[in-house]
């Protein structure tokens, strides 16, 4: 195998240099056809989340859903595009948490920031965070829960960029963080700052996460273990019921089972039971994209509507508000290794 025996732009100091990576899953660059083709090729060609074999799963994938996805996801993509940055809202939080975070720090500690999936890939940010000196990097995947098909991936894609580097830098990865207080409070602050903006009471507050196959959670996968430990967390922050905070998993892709209540009949049902006005909050997502801005904010507002519903209103995700760089500092400040402290950061 042919290494990349790239010299970094600037050498590392003699103590080291540490550098800060955050990634998250990506998105298209457009929103046409062959913008959105792309992204979901790549994406669902990662056999961490698709599992069939090739084989069978590849036709498919080729031959059925990049010939008719990729225009329907396309319009719903537009329907939340930031036009004045010209990119999806994914991108546009990931850069802005990238250099909120890399002013907080306040320190020289670079920070880059790669999508698993399109661009600026993680190799592209190692590579960024090479040629500012760094030989060390804390590595945080933006998911909250744990799971194979994101947190796990991430990792992947990490590890994959490393194996063709002669100079390797060391690596701290950042476990995921269902409930962290920092997170909860951040959760906690939102829903009430955004409650308290409104001129009516929700019935309810739906906690909606992303599905997962249920496959995936028989072979092993923890992600719903870890989704109730964040709602768990939060029910007891905000001091409400299961009942009034239930729990829902959106986003389900193909004809298989995925982890239930779903979130689409479970709201759809509410309005004939009573239950008019609610609010959704969706904490399996540090940044609004297009599964809460478009399913929730769009199509699950439409049926619930149409359902009989009054008012659905959107928490919106952290993004890169003050609450969402506090929770990235205390990530990054925890999971720093003492030994590492002097090369950048030091604990808070
Ligand atoms: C089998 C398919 C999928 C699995 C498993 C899956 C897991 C999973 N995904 C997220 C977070 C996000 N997913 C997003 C978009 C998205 N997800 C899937 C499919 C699976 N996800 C598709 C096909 C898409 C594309 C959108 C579409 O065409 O409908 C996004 C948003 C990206 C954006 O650009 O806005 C996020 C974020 C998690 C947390 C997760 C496992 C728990
Ligand atoms: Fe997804
Ligand atoms: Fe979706």
């Amino acid at each position: 195998m042919a290494f990349n025996n790239k010299i970094p732009a600037t050498a590392t100091p003699p103590e080291g240099k540490t550098g800060v990576l955050i990634a998250n899953l990506g998105t298209p660059e457009g929103t046409d056809f062959f913008s959105v083709r792309r992204y979901l090729g790549e994406f669902l060609s990662d056999r961490r989340v698709i599992e069939a074999p090739p084989a069978i799963w590849q036709p498919i994938l080729q031959g059925v859903v990049l010939t008719t996805r990729p225009s329907k996801s396309g319009e719903a993509y537009a329907r939340i595009w930031n036009r004045e940055e010209d990119a999806s809202p994914l991108r546009v939080y990931s850069r802005a948490q990238a250099e909120k975070l890399a002013e907080r720090l306040c320190v020289d500690v670079p920070v880059a920031w790669g999508m698993r999936y399109g661009k600026p890939s993680i190799g592209e940010a190692v590579e960024e965070l090479m040629d500012q000196g760094c030989d060390r990097i804390l590595y945080l995947s933006l998911y909250p829960q744990y799971s194979a098909t994101t947190t796990a991936t991430a990792n992947d894609q990490l590890f994959r960029t490393l194996m063709t580097l002669r100079r390797q830098p060391a690596i701290q990865t950042i476990p995921a963080f269902p409930d962290h207080p920092v997170y909860i409070a951040g959760l906690e602050k939102s829903v009430r700052d955004h409650l308290a903006g409104l001129s009516w009471k929700p019935q309810r507050i739906v906690a909606s996460f992303h599905g997962l196959p249920k496959l995936c959670v028989d072979k092993g996968d923890y992600y719903p273990d870890d989704c109730v430990r964040t709602i768990r967390a939060l029910r007891d922050a905000l001091n409400v019921s299961e009942e009034q905070m239930p729990i829902t998993y959106q986003s389900r892709f193909g004809p298989m089972e995925w982890v239930q209540p779903y979130t689409a009949p479970f709201v759809t049902a509410l309005p004939e039971q009573g239950i008019t006005r609610i609010a959704v909050i969706m904490p399996g997502f540090i940044s609004d994209c297009i599964e809460t801005l478009d399913e929730i904010g769009h199509e699950l507002r439409d049926e619930f509507i149409e359902a009989g519903g009054e008012e659905l209103t959107l928490i919106p995700c952290l993004n890169d508000s003050d609450m969402a760089i506090d929770l990235l500092e205390a990530l990054i400040r925890e999971a720093c290794p003492p030994a590492w402290q002097k090369s950048g950061l030091t604990s808070a």
